[in-house]
């Protein structure tokens, strides 16, 4: 059986008193494209770190394709990452750029890397600190393609994008993981950024996981229940309210249910991706006991 790409058991990063990663277990397949959502410090961008090596954990463990993150040589060939912002040296040209690519990745793949930058129109010449922002992160995910990695770990990829470059930008990444066989993972603040490209999911927030799994499964599996006006108590057995909204008549819930919901007074809905995230995302931290909110 082959390595998960990433596996994490109670991983906790703390800076000084601040907790950035809380007890998160997870486990990530090989082949994926992950959707990795969160609000602004959520802990995405520590637990990449924590993934590449450039961190490592106060407390629980982590692996990479089997490995210790950052561990030689070895590991650190099988991934590619681009960090927040895509950083580029300014002074250097799209060439030299390549050309540090070359010299310092064993695996590099230099016909690779120079046919993107002919797709995506780059002028070999142009010094990295005169591109757009669009076309610098078109150089930085070229870089780490070129190294032809088998995980590649990209940090808010299309943060800095307008609408149309964030599509090309996108486009052009499905397009080499489908020919290349490579694991993603991606990470956003926006699931509308990744509903498109990702069949696994990860949503953080207040440095914990709260959902995680195959997009198939977690599409599966949420619904959206509207009915008379009911307390959640109520609901059928086995059914996990994420979140419940109410009005003088009705209650609405967005819930979880392995087994299919058979009860003719609710309407059963399926989700959008977006949907299921925002549940996720507005759901308090420690979970409230699912009573009846006073209608608003
Ligand atoms: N070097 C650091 N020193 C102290 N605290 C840090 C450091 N780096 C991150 N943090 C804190 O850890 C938490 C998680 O930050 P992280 O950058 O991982 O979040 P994020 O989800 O990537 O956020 P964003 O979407 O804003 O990039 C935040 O509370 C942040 O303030």
């Amino acid at each position: 059986m082959t390595d998960p790409v990433l596996r994490a058991t109670g991983l906790t990063k703390r800076y000084g008193r601040r907790v950035a990663l809380t007890d998160c277990t997870l486990t990530v397949p090989e082949g994926r494209v992950v959707g990795l959502v969160g609000p602004n410090g959520a802990g995405k961008t520590t637990l990449l770190q924590l993934a590449v090596g450039m961190l490592t954990p106060t407390a629980g463990s982590i692996t990479v394709l089997g490995g210790r993150p950052g561990a030689g040589p070895a590991q650190l060939a099988k991934v590619g990452f681009v960090a927040q912002d895509a950083p580029t040296y300014a002074n250097l040209t799209v060439a030299e750029h390549l050309r540090f690519g070359r010299r310092t990745n064993p695996g590099w793949d230099q016909a690779l890397a120079e046919e993107r930058i002919a797709q995506i129109d780059l002028d070999p010449t142009q010094k990295a600190g005169r591109l757009s922002g669009g076309q610098r992160a078109q150089l930085a995910l070229t870089l780490a393609v070129a190294k032809r990695p088998e995980l590649l770990i990209l940090d808010e990829p299309v943060a800095s994008l307008d609408p149309i470059a964030r599509r090309e930008f996108l486009r052009a990444l499905m397009a080499y993981t489908a020919e290349h066989h490579t694991s993603v993972i991606l990470s956003s603040h926006l699931v509308s950024d990744l509903e498109r490209v990702c069949d696994h999911l990860i949503v953080l927030t207040a440095s914990r996981v709260r959902v995680a799994g195959e997009v198939d499964e977690l599409m599966g599996s949420h619904y959206r229940l509207t009915g008379a006006r009911r307390d959640p108590a109520d609901l059928p057995a086995g059914v996990e309210v994420i979140e419940h909204s109410h009005t003088q008549r009705q209650s609405t819930f967005i819930v979880r249910s392995l087994v299919p919901i058979d009860d003719a007074s609710l309407t059963v809905e399926q989700l959008t991706l977006e949907d299921l995230v925002l549940a996720y995302l507005s759901r308090p931290v420690a979970p409230r006991r699912p009573e009846l909110e006073t209608a608003r």
